[in-house]
């Protein structure tokens, strides 16, 4: 494992203890630090303005309007305005330039989210549900803009003011400045205690926000089953279930903060309350002028705003701390496939699994033991075992796709977590039983694993998979396939999964169980035209057909993880009766087909 934060390829400042999650995403603001300069430093700008306002008021009125001078009104009047107006040209400016920083930031870290979820290894994709991954990656790192753009200045901007206002009221009377002090400190305590709690239920609130896209996920890429099962209702129900337990969640979370909202703006009144007792005790005693008490005054109306919306701030703050928290989780997560140093100058495609096992994280035992098999370059191998015997899991050893957990598999005689992951990869190519294809044009999905494939070479691949019903649809390969493909049929993808997989001109061919939606008629001619593909690669073909063992020099039969046997298909058939059962519904054909050749 790659330890968090050394080697991490991102921006993300490395984990320290007690340090809150959020903190590690200051390094994405570095870019971006003349607009975050320049923000802050408005904010005492933007602070003095506010507080200077009341400073005027107070003298207009023991000045002009005392002496009844109304062309001196007009300027302080006119004062005033430049100031407002220069306080509104700050917030304009601001606005601005953080809204550009921040959505740049924003896309930022959401790259560097899914470059990670690239890197990290099929255990984790199988142990996250697709959901909580979208929900971190949209609407955390959307509520983490938001805060950065105008949350957080807010934060500082309210917070500064409040604190100059009293430190004004405590130099101008320090009696009624102590009163509202200590008036302060109850307000601050209750809103400690409830913040507290908030962020136990924003976290829930979040987490379930993703519960809900799991859930709508998987419901619209089965809707065909649960259609088909009449099973519409009970999907409706089970969705229905967990978006009323966010909304419950929801109405929590807004209870909670609406009674520290309300608690927070009601304060300036009481303040207000206290206040006017002091100026007004303050002016009978003459201790201050008329219009020291109009700059009182004003001056605690002008906390009304940054204290009532430091209860909407503080639980925006804690909601983007928990954003912070989900997003870190999927970084700080065990990039246990890390590329390795060595590239092999001239693969030849020699592989080999020695004393291999592999354990999935949270099972008691392997899955695969003690595998041991060598395959020569240009050797085919025919990986065959009951349902669940680990057939797909060996194959997904090859490409790292999962790393063995105990024993080596061997490209050339070199580790290949020690080859560089990428030239590795680029020289497998793969394709699976359920062959995933991407909502772009038929070319796109062929050239995936080799975009500079010359024409030339598309139609070979699209020949051998025999997938020529790429030219016969509407934009022939420049047709816009919907979402997974699904406006083709099994088959039709199965071919193209293979097409793809046979144009990456591989030293390796992995094909989980490819074929398996074909017709026997077609399956027959793609493999007589694979025949003469897989004489030049290192081949590894899990079958379910005695059709598709033929393609094999070798057989592997896998029974419970192990291999049991190894040997030619003819002397399986011939010596184990078990591989002669496994194979029995293919064997007619299989026979019939081997006669023929
Ligand atoms: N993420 C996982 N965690 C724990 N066990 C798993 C996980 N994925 C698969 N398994 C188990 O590993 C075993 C081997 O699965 P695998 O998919 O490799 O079998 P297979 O031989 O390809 O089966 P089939 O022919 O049905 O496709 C199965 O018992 C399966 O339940």
């Amino acid at each position: 494992m790659l330890p968090v934060g050394a080697s991490s390829p991102y921006a993300l400042a490395p984990a320290k203890p007690g340090r809150p999650a959020i903190w590690r995403f200051l390094p994405y603001l570095r870019p971006f630090a003349w607009q975050f300069s320049v923000s802050f430093a408005m904010a005492p700008l933007a602070v003095a303005i506010s507080v200077s306002i009341p400073l005027l008021l107070g003298a207009v009125v023991d000045g002009p309007i005392a002496r009844g001078d109304l062309p001196g009104v007009l300027w302080f009047a006119l004062a005033i305005l430049g100031l407002g107006t220069l306080d509104a040209g700050i917030a304009f400016i601001r606005r601005w330039i953080m809204t550009r920083a921040t959505s740049h930031i924003e896309a930022d870290i959401r790259l560097d989210l899914f470059d990670q979820l690239q890197r990290l290894p099929m255990s984790f994709h199988k142990a996250w549900e697709s959901g909580q991954l979208l929900s971190r990656m949209m609407s955390d790192a959307g509520l983490l803009r938001r805060f950065m753009s105008f949350g957080l200045i807010m934060l500082l901007t309210n917070s500064l003011q409040i604190v100059v206002v009293i430190a004004t009221m405590v130099v101008t009377l320090w009696q009624v400045g102590l009163a509202v002090l200590a008036a302060i400190v109850p307000v601050v305590i209750a809103t400690l205690a409830l913040m507290g709690r908030f962020g136990a239920i924003s976290r829930r609130v979040q987490d379930q926000t993703g519960d809900v896209a799991s859930a709508a996920e998987e419901s619209l890429h089965g809707v065909r089953v649960l259609r088909s099962f009449g099973r519409s209702g009970y999907a409706q129900d089970r969705f229905e279930a967990g978006a009323r337990e966010l909304a419950d969640s929801g109405i929590k979370r807004m209870n909670l903060a609406s009674v520290l909202w309300t608690l927070l703006e009601v304060f300036p009144n009481v303040l207000l309350l206290i206040v006017l007792l002091g100026v007004g005790i303050g002016v009978s005693d003459g201790a201050l002028t008329l219009g020291d008490a109009v700059t009182f005054v004003t001056l605690l109306l002008s906390l009304a705003w940054p204290v009532g919306s430091l209860g909407f701030l503080l639980s925006f703050a804690r909601e983007a701390a928990t954003a912070s928290d989900r997003i870190v989780e999927v970084f700080d997560a065990d990039v246990s496939i890390a590329p390795g140093p060595t590239t092999l100058p001239e693969p030849r495609g020699r592989l080999e699994l020695r004393n291999v096992s592999y354990q999935f994280p949270d099972a008691d035992a392997p899955v695969l033991a003690d595998i041991n098999l060598v395959i020569e370059p240009g050797e085919t191998v025919a990986l065959v075992g009951g349902t669940g015997s680990g057939k797909s899991t060996l194959v997904s050893l090859i490409p790292r796709l999962l790393d063995v957990t105990s024993g080596s598999v061997l490209l050339d005689g070199v580790d290949i977590r020690d080859l560089d992951l990428e030239q590795l990869r680029s020289l497998i190519g793969t394709a699976f039983e359920d062959p995933i294809l991407f909502s772009m044009s038929a070319r796109e999905n062929l050239t995936l694993g080799r975009p500079d494939a010359s024409d030339a070479d598309i139609a070979e691949a699209i020949r051998v998979a025999r997938a020529d019903f790429v030219h016969d649809l509407p934009w022939g390969l420049d047709t816009r396939l919907g979402e997974q493909g699904m406006s083709l049929s099994g088959g039709q993808r199965q071919r193209l999964a293979l097409a793809r997989a046979i144009l990456v001109a591989p030293r390796l061919l992995v094909l989980d169980d490819t074929l398996s939606a074909l017709d026997i008629h077609t399956e027959a001619e793609v493999e007589e035209a694979l025949r003469s593909t897989l004489g030049g690669v290192t081949g590894l073909v899990v079958a379910h057909r005695a059709s598709t063992v033929l393609l094999a020099d070798r057989v592997a039969m896998l029974v419970e993880g192990r291999i049991a046997h190894v040997g030619r298909h003819q002397d399986l058939l011939a010596t184990v009766p078990e591989y002669r059962e496994l194979l029995s519904a293919d064997y007619s054909i299989a026979m019939g087909e081997e006669d023929a050749s």
